[in-house]
């Protein structure tokens, strides 16, 4: 006998219509119908108390909302403190990340069906019903027990009174389908407007993508808005986890026998499609890590770029918490070559100290400290062969594995940014020795962060040329991978390359 909680309203097996992960968002609608029939004619069938599972992702959904938690660390510890895992947990991470990703269209659909701001609503009230219309539009949860469920939650968590507000707001939006809603709410808006409340995305976010994907030279005027249509929806997509296994630390075999499977994309990544990767041994060890595939080839591909010289010396400007470090030192001690991994947080250097666990303990030779990146140029003048500044950024390519990042961000973030990342890259510039190389990547495609970013730099240093990256970017097979865009920088999409959106340029510093 199962002990688990029970999904569905009235006490029956929910079977699959309880667990299953919301990517079915096409449900029959007879069934819909039948569902919304059952529900209004048995409203003594509802449970009066709520069911854990929902309960945890309504307490981590206020923890993210009221004390700016993260939901990829608070969700995990809320499901070990109370012993949920297996499918139970699956549930909570649907609801919890879904309904996170999609908060700004859902929001829009409560509005239309309170008749009220979403603003006027109480904060911990429009959580709960927040929760109700993503097991409604896209979940595969019976209207009748996604109704009925989160009513019971809302009297537990909200009150009385409360329950009764979100029933009457969850009936209205079970009348529509998803695809009715989107409709409704997206009428009469302007064509960026309504892919921003259609996809949940700000609508600044939309447009800095849509400049992105025309100043990578993936789209133009014409095509730009179904490719970001296309962009959006990849963001809403939950991302596989990718583990990377770190070269003469561990191999894709390993992983591949702990359950991942190899990818064809970097030659050391393999992919997990559930799962816990801490279970891992390798990953445990820190033989293997998570990491997006992004990074991974990033890392490769500036280890690869040609500089002359033999025990060369590489430096990770910004390198907490490790993971391009760890990669990087592994694939310079290949080259006889060593890696000063630089973080300007001691908090953040302790992470990369711990991330390369055990490449210290297998002989690889890193150096790890800390100190603001923009002091290492005038310090250590001339001195690094390879320099890469993986720059704090806005993160907006990485917001398919971040689910509320894209409600943190502002406009008003990126300015201040845009400098940091110049006067970093005029540091690492400064660093590099002539005839070295100096990668900068940032994992938002934001052109202000990008490629604003790298042209100024050459402004500023006529020692400085841009290389192609391009060449660099190949895939497990050896192949050169596609849809890079119009070059000299590489910029990755996850709806092109099933990876964060990662830019990077190749600079390289001359005799002048
Ligand atoms: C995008 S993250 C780097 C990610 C890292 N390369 C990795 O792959 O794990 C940027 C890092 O830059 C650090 N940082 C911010 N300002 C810095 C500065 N002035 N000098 C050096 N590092 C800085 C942040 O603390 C953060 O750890």
């Amino acid at each position: 006998m199962s002990d688990r909680p029970n999904h569905g309203a009235d006490g029956s097996d929910p079977g699959d219509s309880g667990y299953r992960n919301a990517r079915g968002r096409q449900r029959p609608d007879a069934r819909r119908t039948s569902d919304r029939a059952r529900s209004a004619q048995a409203p003594s069938q509802r449970r009066r108390t709520g069911d854990p599972t929902r309960r945890i992702a309504w307490e981590v959904l206020r923890d993210v909302h009221e004390n700016g938690a993260y939901a990829n660390l608070a969700l995990p510890k809320a499901l070990r403190h109370k012993r949920i895992d297996g499918r139970d947990a699956a549930f909570a991470s649907e609801l919890v990340y879904g309904t996170l990703r999609m908060r700004g269209f859902y929001d829009k659909v409560i509005e239309h069906a309170a008749g009220r701001g979403a603003a006027q609503i109480d904060p911990p009230v429009l959580d709960t019903i927040r929760l109700g219309a993503h097991q409604l539009l896209a979940m595969r949860v019976p209207s009748h027990a996604a109704a009925s469920e989160t009513v019971a939650l809302a009297r537990e968590v909200n009150g009385a009174g409360a329950a009764g507000f979100t029933n009457a707001v969850l009936r209205r939006i079970s009348e529509r389908t998803r695809e009715e809603w989107v409709a409704q709410v997206t009428a009469g808006r302007q064509p960026l407007d309504a892919l921003a409340v259609e996809h949940s995305h700000p609508e600044w976010v939309v447009r800095a993508l849509r400049g992105a994907l025309i100043g990578s030279g993936v789209a133009d005027a014409e095509s730009a808005d179904s490719e970001l249509g296309r962009l959006l929806a990849a963001d809403n997509d939950p991302a596989d986890v990718t583990l990377v296994a770190r070269p003469h630390l561990a191999t894709v075999e390993e992983l591949v026998d702990a359950g991942a499977v190899a990818s064809t994309l970097s030659p050391f990544a393999a992919r997990l499609s559930g799962g816990d990767p801490g279970a891992i041994r390798a990953v445990r060890e820190t033989r293997a890590a998570v990491q997006d595939e992004g990074s991974q080839l990033l890392a490769i591909a500036l280890a690869s770029v040609p500089v002359d010289g033999d025990q060369q010396e590489w430096l990770d400007l910004c390198a907490g918490p490790g993971g391009k470090a760890a990669l990087l030192a592994c694939l310079a001690a290949e080259q006889d070559s060593v890696l000063f991994a630089n973080e300007a947080s001691e908090h953040r250097t302790e992470l990369v100290r711990r991330t390369m666990d055990a490449a210290l303990r297998s002989g690889i030779e890193v150096m790890i400290g800390t100190g603001d990146g923009r002091d290492l140029g005038r310090e250590e003048p001339n001195t690094y062969d390879k320099v890469l500044v993986d720059a704090p950024c806005t993160g907006l390519g990485a917001l398919r594995r971040r689910p509320e990042a894209r409600w943190r961000k502002t406009a008003a973030d990126v300015p201040p940014l845009a400098t940091l990342q110049g006067e970093l890259l005029d540091s690492a510039i400064a660093a590099t020795r002539p005839g070295g190389v100096i990668g900068y990547a940032t994992c938002s495609p934001h052109t202000a962060e990008t490629a604003a970013v790298v042209a100024d730099a050459l402004k500023r240093h006529p020692e400085v040329v841009q290389e192609d990256a391009r060449p660099y970017f190949k895939d497990a097979s050896g192949k050169q991978i596609a849809d890079l865009g119009d070059g000299p920088a590489v910029q990755l999409w996850p709806h092109l390359h099933d990876t964060d959106a990662m830019f990077f340029a190749l600079l390289r510093k001359t005799d002048n």
